[in-house]
Parts: structure tokens; sequence; C-alpha cells
């Protein structure tokens, strides 16, 4: 089963249309990367997907579960990190991640065994008591991925998370991405505009006005275009 469908989206701002039949989808425990320069639609995607706005044309399902007919469920099934930060800067990064848990119905010491495994697992469990405006961009961004496990969905969606950070930074955070992609099974889909953060094995969907302009294995997105190289091959398809 896919844990992500999307079949025919399309969105429209006014009169103008910004995602046009959008249809891709990310199977149970694969890394897709969804690929676009500024202003693609991706966080417009995001915000259909995540239930922010109501698709009037098109469909998203989660683990099977329409996201419009279902909403509850759907979310009950996915993570997400937003572009902007939305850790609350005043509370400690365990205070953020026990916050979100009872949002979830996780009762008090289930959530805070969580919340020292999951910050422990990214990394940054020295940093539990201190608050989020404490800590680096990295460490934020690395907190806020915790937060988004800690009701266990399978399905993890992170907008543009790499934004704002240093290289190492950038590196350390797709590493512990994919371990959790790798270790935990947990479906990934990760929209960037970085090529640097797409790896051979990798589902792509290149997005660019509003439309697919791709969708398959990174390594076959070069012969598919018939360019010699990724870079190329994104130049041209959004050229
Ligand atoms: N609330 C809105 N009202 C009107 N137009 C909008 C709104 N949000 C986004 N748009 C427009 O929709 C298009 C897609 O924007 P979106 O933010 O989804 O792209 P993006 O790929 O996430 O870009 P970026 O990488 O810059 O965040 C853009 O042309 C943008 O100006």
């Amino acid at each position: 089963m896919n844990a992500l469908s999307v079949d025919h989206l399309s969105h429209s701002f006014g009169s103008r249309r910004v995602l046009d039949d959008v249809s891709f989808s990310v199977p149970e425990g694969g890394m897709c990367i969804l690929l676009g320069r500024n202003g693609a639609g991706k966080t417009t995607l995001f915000s259909l997907i995540t239930g922010l706005y109501h698709a009037r044309a098109g469909s998203v399902l989660v683990f099977g579960h329409a996201m419009n007919a279902n909403p509850s469920t759907a979310l009950a099934e996915m993570g997400v990190v937003f572009q902007q930060p939305t850790l609350d800067l005043d509370l400690t990064a365990g205070e953020n991640l026990r916050y979100h848990a009872a949002l979830h119905g996780l009762p008090k010491a289930l959530s805070k065994e969580r919340s020292v495994e999951e910050l422990r697992r990214l990394e940054v469990a020295d940093r539990i008591g201190d608050p989020a405006r404490a800590l680096s961009g990295g460490q934020r961004r690395r907190v806020e991925i915790a937060r988004a496990l800690m009701h266990r969905p399978r399905l993890l969606l992170l907008d543009e998370p790499t934004t704002g950070l240093d290289v190492p930074g950038r590196g350390a955070l797709e590493r512990h991405v994919r371990d959790l992609c790798r270790d935990r099974g947990i479906a990934v889909l990760w929209a960037t505009h970085f090529l640097e953060e797409v790896s051979s094995a990798d589902r792509v969907v290149v997005l660019h006005e509003g439309r697919v302009r791709w969708g398959g294995r990174a390594d076959r997105l070069a012969a598919a275009v018939g360019v010699a190289n990724t870079a190329e091959a994104f130049a041209s398809l959004t050229g």
C-alpha cells in the first residue's frame, strides 16, 4: 500500500491556478523528493496534503484514508515539519514535544519517555531542558522532527527543512531523516530546491509551475530527459 497517494490534485488562488492535475505516490517506507524551484507550488501542495487547504479537485490518500473524508485518521498517520519553524521558543525542547503529544492524546508517562527517546535519536537529548530559543537553527529543526515523530506516524512530510542551515547542518539533518526512513520504515516526502539533497535511489517528483514534469527514480532522470546529469535534467525541465 502507498503511504501517500496524490491523485489529480489541482488548486487555485482566485483565478490563478497554482497546482494543475498533480498526481504521484510515496510507497510505504520510501523516500520521495519533491523537487521544485521557488514558487513551483510545493508549499501549497503540502497545505492540501495536510488538510490546511481543502482539496476541491482531486484527492489525497494517506495509507488509504482520504484526507477530505477522514482527516483525523489520515493526520494520525502523518508527521509534519512545515517550512516556517513552529516551535514555541519560550518552551523547552521537551515541553514542545510533550505539548504536541498531549494534542495527540498520549498519556503523560509515555510522552515523557518518548520525548527523551526521539530527542536522543536526533542527537539533541542533551538540550531537552533548554528553551527552544537557546538552540541553534539546526538543533531547532531536529527538535521539530522529533516532535513530528512523537505520535509514531508512518509518513513524515518535510517542507524545505534545510532552509537557513549551513552545509554541515544540512548534511546532518538529511542523514537523520534517511536513518529514520531506513531503520524505522517511515515513508518520507521531502520538498526542496537543493539538488544535492537527492540521492540516486530516491523517488523524485519534479514540480514546475504547478505541474509534475517528471516522476521516477532519481538515477533515471537524466536518461529520461536525454541529458548528461541530474542538474541538467532539472534545468531542462524547469527552464
Ligand atoms: N495564499 C496565497 N494567495 C495567493 N497566491 C499564493 C498563496 N500562496 C502561494 N501563492 C502562489 O502560489 C504559487 C506557489 O507558491 P508555493 O508557496 O506553493 O510555492 P513553493 O514551491 O513552496 O515556493 P517556495 O520554495 O518559494 O516556498 C506562487 O506563485 C505563490 O505566489
